[in-house]
């Protein structure tokens, strides 16, 4: 699913009701309808209801909504915040419409603002995509009534005060909606960490608006969506054997680090992979062995570290369809050097994570070595010693695609919505997930999912897209089987499902 710029989406509206044709007014009323149908899915009569409408279209919505709950008996005050002079043509409209059925409240100084009742829910509906500047005076002070309100907030498209795409200055005033509706795609702003107090739980509601032009319509940023990742999968020919699905080979462990192979091991595994060889120290032999059957081990000759010296005659590197290394290897000089002959021999993408990267980010001119495509797997805090501090979400956006771009790697940037940065500028948003998966060895999963797509034969980014796509799905399988709280790493392996 592609997310658009505000001028983009101000653009596709223009060309909806152009090319459709369906006139602005009607096109609001059918965004009023979409946003109703939602709310009255999860919000019954009881629950008095309070619109807070600005004078532009987002506040026009506002009045359509009143409005249309009024007409199927809900509860409704409608307060109308008189910030400026001038309102939209559609708002005047619905303004009309909706005085002949009830009564409006005007809000144009503080004290007009009215209590807010802990029973109530609050439609926030006073700035939509048309924000142009900070919020300020009276609609300051309603946003603030608001958020100090013990009602529950929804937002209408987005939050009051919060711009869809580009950076809130610092101490601005937003509103904290729990949940926030937006017309027909999600914004840039819904999927950046610190905004999360701004967006609440986001959905999306469908406008009809031309779906013609949303596909032609260029953009760097995607949010990848179940269906998107059906046409990835590849289904399995019925004449195909283990040969068919390539022969992975992981670099992984460190004394007391063991685990962290073998949970890359088990997933690389469950994702498909044909033949699995596992490099880890002496002392992960047995361990290795045992735990993980599939594998073929191939020990180092160190007992504790990966130094690249084997214990025995092992394979050419080229017999492998896909290399994965980080998962455990500590940081030691011996592994550092390993490393280094490693990026030097493989040709073909590979994964990097973990303790790889901050080997790399320590020693920077390995990063000229990693094969192009490879993809790297960081989380935000060894991103950041891989390239540098940001001061915003955006700022760090901006610094994943670059460092993509240039460098020509997929980096998986892990986190809620892992973003994946690619080589030619695009950003892929993930959709699954859950919180229950911030604990020690996921990220040895995703290593053991993602080696195991490139040795199928994968491109790079479907791998990754793919990868973290079915990662957060089984993450959200396990959870939904043990709650968040006691989910494990191995639970997401024994989750992972690939159909
Ligand atoms: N896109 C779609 O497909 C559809 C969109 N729809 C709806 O339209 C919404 C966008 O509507 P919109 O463009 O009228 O903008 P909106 O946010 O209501 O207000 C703009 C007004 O506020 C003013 N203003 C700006 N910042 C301010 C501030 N800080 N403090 C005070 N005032 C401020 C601004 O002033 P100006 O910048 O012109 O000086 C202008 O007068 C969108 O979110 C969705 O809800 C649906 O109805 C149908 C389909
Ligand atoms: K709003």
């Amino acid at each position: 699913m592609k997310i658009l710029t505000v001028e983009q989406t101000r653009a596709l509206d223009q060309y909806t009701i152009e090319h459709e044709p369906v006139a602005p007014l009607n096109l609001m009323e059918r965004a009023a309808q979409a946003f109703t149908d939602w709310y009255t899915a999860r919000f019954d009569k009881n629950r008095p209801v309070r619109i807070f409408c600005g004078l532009g279209n987002n506040g026009g919505d506002g009045l359509a909504i009143a409005r249309l709950l009024i007409q199927l008996d809900y509860t409704v005050q409608t307060c109308v915040v008189r910030y400026a002079p001038r309102e939209s043509e559609d708002f005047m409209h619905n303004h009309r419409r909706l005085k002949l059925l009830a009564s409006i409240k005007y809000i144009e100084s503080e004290q007009d603002i009215p209590v807010i009742r802990p029973k109530e829910v609050v439609i926030d509906a006073i700035l939509g995509s048309g924000l142009s500047r900070t919020t300020e005076g009276l609609v300051q002070s309603v946003i603030d009534a608001i958020n100090h309100s013990p009602a529950t907030v929804v937002a209408v498209d987005i939050a009051s005060g919060l711009f869809a795409d580009t950076a809130n200055g610092p101490n601005a005033t937003i509103v904290q909606p729990d949940y926030t509706v937006a017309f027909q795609l999600p914004k840039l702003a819904f999927l950046l960490p610190t905004l999360s107090l701004y967006v609440g739980e986001w959905h999306w509601v469908d406008i009809g608006l031309s779906r013609a032009y949303i596909e032609r319509t260029p953009t760097t940023y995607f949010y990848t969506t179940d269906q998107e990742v059906r046409h990835l999968l590849r289904t399995r020919n019925r004449f195909s054997h283990k040969g068919s699905f390539g022969h992975a080979l992981l670099l992984v462990g460190s004394y007391g680090k063991i685990g962290a192979g073998v949970l890359a091991s088990r997933a690389c595994l469950r994702s498909g992979v044909g033949l699995l060889s596992v490099q880890v120290p002496r002392c992960g032999y047995e361990i290795l062995q045992t735990s993980v059957p599939e594998a073929m081990c191939q020990p180092d000759g160190h007992l504790h570290i990966l130094t690249g010296q084997p214990e025995v005659e092992q394979p050419e590197l080229d017999t492998f369809s896909a290399v994965g290394v980080g998962p455990g290897i500590g940081t030691a000089p011996e592994t550092l050097e390993m490393l280094r002959k490693l990026l030097a021999s493989v040709k073909k993408p590979m994964v990097i994570d973990a303790d790889a990267i901050n080997l790399i980010a320590k020693n920077r001119d390995l990063i000229d070595k990693i094969p192009k495509n490879s993809i790297l797997t960081p989380h935000p805090k060894e991103f950041e010693r891989l390239t540098r501090r940001w001061t915003s979400d955006y700022d760090k956006l901006g610094i994943l695609r670059d460092f993509a771009q240039r460098n020509r790697f997929v980096v998986v940037l892990k986190g809620a919505n892992t973003a994946i940065a690619t080589p030619d500028g695009t950003t892929h948003f993930n959709s699954t997930g859950n919180p229950g998966m911030s604990t020690g060895g996921t990220g040895d999963v995703l290593t053991g999912i993602l080696t195991a797509l490139l040795a199928q034969g994968y491109d790079p980014v479907e791998a990754a897209v793919l990868g973290v796509f079915e990662h957060g799905r089984a993450g959200d399988r396990a959870a939904d089987l043990r709650g968040q709280i006691g989910l494990t790493a191995s639970d997401v392996i024994e989750a992972l499902r690939w159909d």
